[in-house]
């Protein structure tokens, strides 16, 4: 039996790495056409993303850039509802929130959601049960502290055994709940309150975070860990370094990368597929 996850109702097959495209549902900071030009922008970029392949979709309303403040309830509701909508409606592929408020959880499953991608792993008030009643599948991701303070100046004992117990805690967590461990994914938080050794530390050790026994999704697409060793500031100039890390963490254990840059991953994922499926008869000329 083909592992895969049930995204209510659509079927996410885990035989091979999946790419996962990132949706940023944020208003267009140079046009003021509103709301309908957000939605219209964010929907004709997912529906690029899917035509380059993407296996899944990640819609997220709330910028969690370190330093960012919170957007109120009503606006993520407003940012994310009409995009999920579409996008279920308008591709076949399943259609990730990734929010922390319980209440867009339920929206947002309601509206077609198929999985519930949390970088606050549950903790939030309320989340843990709409996460459990939803009945999709659930990411819980690492974050040190809060986003506003996360990078100031994050230290560890064992990045990797403190990320590992994070997420066993919050797995149990989840189970008290009655999510069920068929539906529940891990994600060591690249970039959540990590120095760049910390995160190639997690990245060298990712096998240790698939111990845990559950799908793991890992997101380092542009991300400062790529920009900084390759000395590339913008971000739309990090996607060689992107595609090589979500290589890296294919190859490491994840079963999903999430990416911006979809066409260039799949493609060297294919690559790498094609590595790891080769017979060992096939290596005698
Ligand atoms: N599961 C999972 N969800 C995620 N959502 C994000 S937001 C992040 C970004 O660069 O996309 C980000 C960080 C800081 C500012 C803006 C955007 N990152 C992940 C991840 O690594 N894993």
């Amino acid at each position: 039996t083909t592992p895969a996850l049930d995204c209510g109702g659509r079927r996410l097959k885990l035989d091979r790495p999946r790419v996962m495209g990132i949706v940023n549902v944020t208003p267009d900071s140079f046009s003021d056409g509103g709301a309908h030009a957000t939605t219209d922008a964010a929907v004709a970029h997912a529906l690029r993303l899917a035509e380059e392949g993407a296996d899944l979709l990640d819609v997220g309303g709330e910028s969690t850039r370190p330093g960012a403040g919170e957007v109120p309830l009503e606006e993520e509701l407003a940012r994310v509802l009409p995009v999920v909508e579409r996008l279920a409606r308008e591709t076949g592929l399943p259609v990730s929130v990734d929010t922390s408020k319980p209440e867009v959880m339920r929206a947002a499953v309601a509206a077609g959601a198929g999985m519930i991608n949390d970088v606050y792993a549950l903790r939030r008030e309320g989340a843990l049960d709409a996460a459990a009643a939803a009945g999709v599948p659930v990411v819980l991701m690492h974050m040190l502290g809060e986003p506003r303070s996360m990078q100031d100046a994050p230290a560890y004992d064992d990045v990797v055994g403190e990320v590992h117990r994070f997420l066993a805690d919050r797995i149990f967590a989840a189970e008290m709940a009655g999510i069920p461990r068929a539906r529940i994914l891990v994600d060591p938080g690249f970039g959540f309150g990590k120095t760049v050794a910390h995160n190639y530390l997690l990245l060298r050790q990712l096998g240790r975070i698939a111990e845990l026994g559950v799908p793991v999704l890992a997101g380092l697409s542009r991300k400062s860990m790529i920009g900084t060793v390759t000395s590339r500031a913008v971000a739309a100039e990090r996607v060689h370094g992107s595609v090589a890390g979500a290589v890296l963490a294919a190859q490491n254990g994840a079963a999903i990368v999430r990416v911006h840059d979809v066409a260039a991953t799949v493609d060297a994922l294919k690559v790498l597929q094609a590595c790891l499926e080769q017979p060992a008869a096939a290596e005698r000329p």
